[in-house]
């Protein structure tokens, strides 16, 4: 790939990114919980491996709310009229987004309650 070409990809990617940020609430909450997850981890300190698990959970739930977007919008795209599969299709992306959010809350939630309860 051409270095001009690769720059302008990332250049789409930035503009995918601040279109969602702008447009989607539900990625707005999970901009918010990254960075409030990122804070504790700072403030309780916690360790490269655990700072490995977060950044996972972070950037997974992240990309899957962006990629249920695009799904969202293609399907808004294809079929503007109601469709079952329509609804079929937007509704696994959004069970997708859910199940990783369920996963990251309890990777969460190993890595700081027993550091919260240590710490009263
Ligand atoms: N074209 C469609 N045909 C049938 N069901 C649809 C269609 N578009 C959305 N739905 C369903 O209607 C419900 C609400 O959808 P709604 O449009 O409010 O949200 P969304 O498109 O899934 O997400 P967002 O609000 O972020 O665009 C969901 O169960 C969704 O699957």
């Amino acid at each position: 790939m051409k270095p001009k070409k690769f720059m302008l990809s990332f250049k789409f990617a930035g503009h995918g990114l601040k279109d969602v940020f702008k447009q989607e609430q539900n990625f707005r909450f999970h901009t918010v919980a990254a960075v409030l997850t990122i804070t504790a981890g700072f403030i309780f300190r916690i360790s490269s491996i655990e700072w490995l698990f977060i950044t996972l959970v972070i950037g997974n739930v992240m990309a899957l709310e962006l990629i249920n977007t695009a799904v969202e919008r293609t399907v808004d795209l294809i079929s503007p009229e109601d469709h079952p599969l329509a609804k079929k299709a937007k509704d696994a992306g959004a069970a997708s987004v859910l199940i990783f959010s369920v996963a990251a809350a309890v990777v969460g939630a190993i890595i700081f309650i027993p550091k919260m309860i240590s710490m009263m």
